[in-house]
């Protein structure tokens, strides 16, 4: 079978991610997978590495990720392959995981491998966080959102019955190697689902950037590999600079939660089986913290206006009432948000904004307004 890399040449792009003692580069490039060997060796020397994928990426990359690895002198263990999708987030995955990990006798210099979307990211690293009390990790990230967002700044873990990557850890990855030539195999709605994200970025803090996608957003999402670099790498620049002010979360990084209080509940509310993806639920959810924004009177109508016609251009959902079909009550999605991890004292935690590129944290904010929003998005 032939390799799916085409032969496109594109510089590569380094981004720092500033962490002290855990710093690590973000390559953003096209063929970094088939190139993989020297910027993974570098790291490994002759460590054992083991590659974390799931059933859709490992019949597409595994081959070409371990031909590279292996000429580079790596050593390799057997790959393990877990189920494709948000279920996969789950204890029952990790412990499978884990029991594989021990049962192979890792010593603490093996390094796990990411190779997939954010599941994988999120699945292994917090694998490699616990496993012998923390292993290294490096990310490959294969789909758009995990190459702008979950492979960079630590976050890891898994779901639980109570709500989204309520179990997890902080545990920063050594290196992650971003294949925008991975992108080609994603289908269209997996692209779209990565390119909320990217959106948020413009909507906190990076207004210009998010003209730039009111200009390029559709030809990035139909595939220009050029533009698809430069979004990649100006996200994982946005996400860099939050994280390397906060890498906790005590601050400044809960901005990176815009449009995740709200989406967070719907995807608990509609379940991890694949009807509403988390990039979907993020959009959706940015729309609802401007809508929130709008009638708290803290942020023009307009921009409201002007940031859901960007998200519809593109082909992204605004609304959830094609999910919900009157399935869903208010009192539900409140439920779900009172357990969102931004709660303080028995208070929800919101990203708000003044306006498309300057958000901010708020507490303190009436039932009655958020209501008002959710019951809005139910039927939107
Ligand atoms: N840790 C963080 O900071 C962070 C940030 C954002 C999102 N997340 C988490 O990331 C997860 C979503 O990640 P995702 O959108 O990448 O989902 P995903 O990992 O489920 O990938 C989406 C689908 O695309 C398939 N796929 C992956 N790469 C492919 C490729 N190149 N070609 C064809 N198919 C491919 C996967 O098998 C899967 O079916 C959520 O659980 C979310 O909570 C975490
Ligand atoms: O990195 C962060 O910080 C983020 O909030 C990025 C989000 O896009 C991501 O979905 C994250 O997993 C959400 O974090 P959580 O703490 O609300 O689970
Ligand atoms: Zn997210």
């Amino acid at each position: 079978m032939s390799d799916p890399i085409p032969a496109i040449t594109l510089p590569v792009a380094t981004v720092p991610v500033s962490l002290g003692d855990r710093s690590y580069d973000v390559l953003v490039g096209a063929g970094l997978i088939r190139d993989a060997g020297g910027p993974v060796a570098a790291i490994a020397g002759r460590r054992p590495l083991i590659i974390l994928s799931d059933e859709t990426v490992a019949p597409l990359y595994l081959g070409l990720l371990t031909r590279a690895l292996e000429s580079a002198g790596c050593r390799m263990m057997d790959p393990i392959i877990v189920p494709a999708g948000e279920a996969t987030k789950s204890f029952h995955h990790l412990e499978a995981v884990m029991e594989i990990l021990l049962s192979r006798g890792i010593e603490r210099g093996a390094i796990l491998v990411a190779l997939g979307g954010g599941v994988i990211g999120d699945l292994g690293g917090f694998a490699a966080a616990i496993a012998l009390r923390g292993i290294d990790f490096i990310q490959i990230p294969t789909t758009l959102l995990s190459q702008v967002d979950s492979s960079v700044g630590g976050k890891t873990g898994i779901n639980s019955r109570q709500g989204k990557n309520l179990i997890g850890a902080f545990h920063q990855p050594r290196l992650v190697l971003a294949d925008i030539s991975a992108l080609d195999s994603l289908p269209r709605r997996e692209v779209l689902a990565g390119y909320a994200e990217v959106v948020k970025y413009g909507l906190i803090d990076r207004p210009d950037f998010f003209t730039w996608l009111e200009e390029n957003g559709t030809a990035l999402v139909a595939g220009d590999a050029a533009l698809r670099v430069a979004a990649v790498k100006e996200s994982v620049a946005a996400k860099a600079a939050i994280v390397a002010q906060d890498e906790r979360e005590g601050g400044v990084r809960a901005l990176l939660n815009l449009g995740h209080t709200f989406g967070h509940a719907l995807e608990a509310e509609v379940g991890y089986g694949g009807e509403l993806l988390h990039g979907e639920a993020v959009g959706v959810g940015m729309v609802m913290a401007f809508d929130l924004s709008v009638r708290l009177g803290l942020c023009p109508p307009d921009d409201l206006a002007r940031m859901r016609r960007h998200l519809a251009a593109v082909g992204l959902p605004t609304g959830v009432a094609h999910l919900s079909r009157g399935r869903w009550t208010v009192d539900a999605l409140m439920a779900h948000m009172a357990k969102d991890k931004k709660v303080k004292d028995g208070g929800i935690t919101f990203i708000l904004a003044r306006g498309i590129g300057q958000a901010f944290t708020a507490r303190g904010i009436d039932a009655e307004p958020v209501r008002a929003v959710v019951a809005a998005a139910l039927e939107a």
